[in-house]
């Protein structure tokens, strides 16, 4: 029952409903996990997916006092202005810990906030990325189903989230200011390579040399780089969210882009590829915590950590030792399943 009017209530527009929704799934209680399981289902049953093809996912990371902000305003103004309705959620797993200010937190946004075609989400503050980036993830479908049909997900330019980021989004856009080498600017050397548009900030006034000398060198360093995309090659543009120069040509580009891989059917086969590793990670995330949860297993990994660490050990063999310790402690708790383990020798000799 609840989870029908919640379904009705997202697939309706009501925001109300979208905010519980996505607190439901960042809930990490049982009960809250089946609900929003449920909620899924019912919106996959409603074909929402069709909201997801016409739907365009944008990544914006930089360093903290690049102007995020004062970006994500403008643009998103402008592109409310043009009849889009744009959801902007965060992901910052330092929110958590810092007391700072939260990532999409709405003062930083005023207009954008009070804009009914806009909708703003914080940082859920689940602590680890793995948890953060999982909730952002489900959030984006969510937004969708609501009728948001651009997300721009933001990153604070520190630790491993632009990666996380990077990998749910269809364009990442890097964000830079008019100074400084990468260093100075607090930029991971991959990150780079990430970016299918890099943008630099505060081109106005004393900074608009600065900017346009920034933009040159990025320009030429992307040169270097091998592009992602077979029918994109990365850009460098520079814009000032103070007085909008450069806003309209940079959101020219990025639906130069966004036709393109609609187009060449790269856009499909990423979100595709993005699924499936989404997937294979949460796998991955959720076997490493299940053996954890064994505290004999949890015993041998410190032990084995300790060996391999002093190089007493080499990693794969203690990897082979720990994943046996693991399904010897699942054979011990159901032993039922001893029979189900498929043991290497007899099924070699089978074949
Ligand atoms: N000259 C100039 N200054 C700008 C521009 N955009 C932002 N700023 C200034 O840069 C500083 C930081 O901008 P914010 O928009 O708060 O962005 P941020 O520092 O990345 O902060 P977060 O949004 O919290 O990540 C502020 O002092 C802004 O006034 C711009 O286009 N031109």
């Amino acid at each position: 029952m609840m989870v029908r009017r919640l379904a009705e209530g997202l697939l309706a527009q009501n925001r109300a409903s979208l905010a519980r929704a996505i607190t439901l799934l960042e809930s990490r209680l049982p009960r809250s996990r089946l609900v929003s399981a449920a909620l899924f289902d019912r919106l996959l049953a409603a074909q929402t997916h069709g909201a997801s093809s016409e739907s365009f996912r944008v990544g914006l990371s930089g360093p903290p006092g690049v102007g995020k902000s004062s970006f994500i305003e403008v643009l998103g103004k402008a592109l409310t202005d043009r009849g889009h309705r744009v959801a902007v959620l965060a992901v910052d797993p330092s929110s958590h810990t810092s007391g700072g200010s939260l990532m999409g937190d709405k003062t930083r946004m005023p207009e954008l906030t009070r804009d009914l075609r806009a909708y703003i989400r914080p940082s859920p503050t689940g602590g680890m990325l793995g948890g953060v980036a999982r909730s952002t993830r489900d959030t984006i479908v969510l937004c969708e189903a609501a009728g948001f049909n651009i997300v721009l997900v933001e990153t604070v330019g520190v630790g491993q989230s632009e990666f996380a980021v990077a990998d749910m989004v269809d364009i990442f856009v890097l964000l830079i200011p008019p100074a400084g080498g990468d260093e100075l600017q607090g930029i991971k050397r991959g990150i780079v390579e990430l970016a299918d548009l890099i943008v630099v900030t505060k081109a106005d006034g004393e900074l608009i040399v600065p900017a346009r000398q920034v933009q040159a060198e990025y320009t030429s360093a992307l040169k270097f780089l091998r592009p992602r995309w077979s029918k994109w090659k990365p850009k460098v543009l520079s814009v000032s969210a103070q007085n909008g120069e450069g806003m309209a040509q940079l959101w020219e580009k990025m639906e130069d882009f966004c036709r393109l891989a609609r187009v060449s059917g790269e856009l499909t086969v990423r979100r595709r590829n993005q699924c499936v590793s989404w997937m294979w990670g949460l796998v991955r995330e959720g076997a490493a915590e299940m053996l954890l949860n064994y505290p004999a297993v949890r015993r041998r990994a410190k032990e084995l950590e300790q060996r391999v660490a002093k190089g007493d050990l080499p990693p794969g063999v203690a990897a082979d030792t720990l994943l046996e310790a693991f399904i010897g402690a699942t054979c011990r708790e159901f032993p039922l399943m001893e029979q189900h383990v498929e043991k290497p020798d007899e099924s070699t000799s089978e074949r």
